[in-house]
């Protein structure tokens, strides 16, 4: 079985370094440039104090034509509307998303007639430079099928290696909805106050703010067991207290973030259900006022 990877960022980099120990894998690059540093240098991933190497033939995602039996589809949820685009017209039978939020559910409805399957990625990764990925946080892959059929994908999570396991979930909702409320919560309070995770449950003030958020948040997503939420929630604020959330470090980087799929999702929900969402709104606009101030910052 042949694994393609759009996408050679840090979790395109990190998919490529494991699953090509089981299956023939080839990745394709935004640019030119990055495939041929990934053909010369090889996928080097860091994790702890093991560095390891493997080759894997990387090509410019206008090499790109679905040939691969599974595909999986390793960019920003912002990145997505260009590679859906191809989607149709490539030989692709099987696709597996991996973004955060739910924003892009409605993007993959226009993808017709492919097994379609989605992510939610408990691994934390960064990318060191063109080839280079450190594996900073040891997780699993949860996946669910969306439309289709879904028995290339309990194919690809039997053979993955057991270090990078993929666990099958029955219902794709509930797996995304519970990734989610944990981003909606902790990324746009951490980008604004600009802290550590694990600040907003040592600051008590930045506790009622969140436990504030959590329950607009679940509000507008009618939830039952509000408490098991919110508590994990707080869990994940302890156990990756150090980290800066992705969307902190997408604004310090002058990159625009992924609030569009996660706030931007839970104020469609809002406006469905004719529910007032202050709190996300106020946070929406504020991410996406930073996004427009980075991006004057960079000119
Ligand atoms: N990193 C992590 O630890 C985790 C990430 N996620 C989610 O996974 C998704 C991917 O995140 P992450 O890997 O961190 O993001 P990155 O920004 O590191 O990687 C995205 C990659 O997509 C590439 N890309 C963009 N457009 C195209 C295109 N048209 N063709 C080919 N490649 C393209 C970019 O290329 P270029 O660099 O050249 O612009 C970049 O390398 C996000 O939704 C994120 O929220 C989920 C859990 C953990
Ligand atoms: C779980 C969390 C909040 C870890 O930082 C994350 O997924 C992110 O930063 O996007």
């Amino acid at each position: 079985m042949k694994v393609g990877i759009i996408g050679a960022g840090s979790l395109g980099l990190l998919f490529a370094a494991y699953l090509s120990r089981a299956f023939e894998t080839i990745i394709y690059t935004r640019t030119p440039a990055q495939a041929e540093q990934i053909n010369q240098n090889g996928i080097v991933l860091k994790k702890g104090d093991t560095v390891t190497s493997t080759n894997v033939q990387a090509l410019p995602i206008s090499y790109w034509k679905g040939t691969e039996t599974v595909t999986v589809v390793a960019v920003k949820q912002y990145h997505l509307q260009t590679i859906i685009e191809n989607v149709n017209s490539s030989a692709a039978p099987n696709l597996l998303f991996i973004q955060n939020g739910m924003g892009h559910l409605k993007l993959l409805e226009a993808i017709k007639e492919k097994n379609i399957a989605v992510g939610s990625v408990e691994h934390g990764a960064l990318r060191e430079n063109a080839y280079t990925v450190y594996h900073n946080g040891e997780g699993i892959t949860n996946a669910a099928s969306y439309k289709g059929t879904a028995d290339w994908l309990q194919f690809l999570a039997a053979k993955v290696p057991n270090d990078f396991p993929i666990v099958i979930r029955e219902n794709y909702f509930d797996m995304l909805l519970k990734k989610l409320i944990v981003n909606a919560a902790i990324n746009p309070l951490t980008a604004i106050l600009r802290v550590k995770n694990g600040d907003l449950i040592e600051n008590p003030y930045y506790l009622q703010a969140l436990n504030n958020l959590f329950e607009e948040i679940s509000d507008v997503l009618r939830l039952g067991d509000k408490e098991a939420y919110l508590q994990h929630i707080h869990y994940v604020c302890q156990s990756t207290a150090e980290n800066r959330s992705s969307m902190l470090k997408d604004l310090e980087a002058g990159r625009i973030t992924e609030v569009d799929a996660i706030l931007g999702f839970l104020l469609d929900e809002a406006e469905k259900l004719h529910k007032q969402a202050a709190q996300i709104q106020a946070l929406y606009s504020l991410i996406k006022g930073k996004e427009q101030e980075g991006r004057s910052e960079k000119f």
